[in-house]
Parts: structure tokens; sequence; C-alpha cells
């Protein structure tokens, strides 16, 4: 049975789910949902007065300083669950995809404050993903879209390394609707 004293946190690979997963478990589970890149919007505003979305931050800022803020903005998520801030629920947290590039991020996710989930997505799937929106800043440098392929498969495998190493369980989508893949989940942290 899933305990409540534990927040929920979602990793995985970029457009494998974690935001719309995390929204229906959410839902399911009557517990508060945030999510980095959001989270990482509003510290962008309250230390710069802007308001810009988190792919207009990352290329202001650059990676360095993203993956900074992507930092603090995980620090002060496990302060405020330590301090009790999120009394009466604790929430489910999806994070960016990028996570993955930080191991300082590993050692933030500690066993006994969360339940560490991941999401694993065919690359080749989640490369169609991505590029149907165009592509984000860190594969943009890339010639051309076989070059950036190339990119995404190379970060992927180094981050689900670590993925795999921070994650309780894993979830494979195989190519199922986030309802689907939301549905399992739930019934894994349920049993
Ligand atoms: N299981 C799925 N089946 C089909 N499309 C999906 C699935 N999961 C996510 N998508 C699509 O991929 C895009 C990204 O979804 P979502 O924001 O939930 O992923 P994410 O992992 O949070 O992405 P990011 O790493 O960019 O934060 C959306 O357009 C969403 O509709
Ligand atoms: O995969 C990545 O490197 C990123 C994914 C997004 O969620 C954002 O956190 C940012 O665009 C970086
Ligand atoms: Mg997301």
């Amino acid at each position: 049975m899933i305990r409540d004293d534990r927040s929920i946190v979602i990793i995985g690979l970029k457009h494998c789910g974690k935001s719309s997963v995390a929204r229906i478990l959410a839902k399911h589970l009557r517990r508060p949902h945030y999510d980095t890149d959001n989270l990482l919007e509003e510290l962008y505003f309250a230390e710069q007065g802007k308001r810009l979305n988190f792919r207009e931050i990352y290329a202001k800022l650059g990676k360095q300083r993203f993956d900074q803020l992507q930092m603090s903005v995980l620090k002060n998520f496990f302060d405020r669950q330590h301090s009790g801030g999120f009394w009466p629920r604790l929430p489910l947290l999806s994070l960016g995809g990028g996570a993955g590039d930080l191991p300082e991020v590993g050692h933030l996710l500690d066993g006994e404050n969360c339940l560490v989930v991941l999401l694993e997505e065919n690359p080749e799937l989640l490369f169609e993903r991505i590029s149907a929106t165009g592509l984000p800043s860190f594969l943009s440098d890339a010639e051309g879209p076989e070059e950036a392929f190339l990119k995404f498969c190379r970060l992927s495998e180094q981050r689900l390394v670590r993925y795999r190493d921070w994650a309780e369980f894993r979830i494979l989508c195989r190519d199922r609707g986030q309802e689907e893949v939301a549905l399992e989940l739930l019934q894994r942290i349920e049993r």
C-alpha cells in the first residue's frame, strides 16, 4: 500500500509523459502536482520579475545556469517537504527531462522522503514526439535531424543509467496512452 509520508517523483527522458502521467495520478490520489519546469518559471519570475516559459529561460541562460536553477527548485521543494509545508497531502513532482545530467539530483531523491518512479519509452519514439513541436535548445545546435537524433540517443543512454539507479521501480510505457501508463503506475503503488 502506498505510504502517505513520501512524495512521489516521476522521472524519465524528455517527452516520455512525466507531466501528463503525474497530472492524472495526482487526480486519482488527490495529491497536489508540481513540475520542476513550472517551479523554475516561478523562481525565475520571483528573482528577475519577468515571466518567461522554461524553454525561453533555457535559451536565455544556457544549460549551466538552467541546471543551477533546477537544483534550487529541487532543494526548495524538499526543504518545504521537510518543514511540513505540504500539509496535509504530500505532492507528486515531475522532473524536467534534463535532470538526468545532474548527479546531485540523485542525492536529493532519498527513498525515505520520496518514491521515485521511472517512465521508460523507446528513444526513437520520443525523438519523433520531440521533433513534432520543434527541437528544443539542447538539441538545436545539431547540423540536421540525423545528428540531432544521434545526440538525443547518446544523451538518453547516459541519462537512463542515472534514472535506473535513482528509481525504486520503472514502468515500460510501450507506446501506450498516458491514461493506461498512469493506471499501471497506480496499481504498482497501491499493491
Ligand atoms: N504515452 C503517451 N502517448 C502519446 N503521447 C504522449 C504520451 N506521453 C506524452 N505524450 C505527448 O508528449 C508530449 C510531452 O508530454 P509530457 O509533457 O507529459 O512529457 P514530459 O515527459 O513531462 O516532457 P518534458 O521532459 O518535456 O517535461 C505531449 O505532447 C504529450 O501529449
Ligand atoms: O531534456 C532536457 O534537457 C530538458 C527538458 C525540459 O524538461 C527542460 O527542463 C529543459 O528544456 C531541458
Ligand atoms: Mg514535463
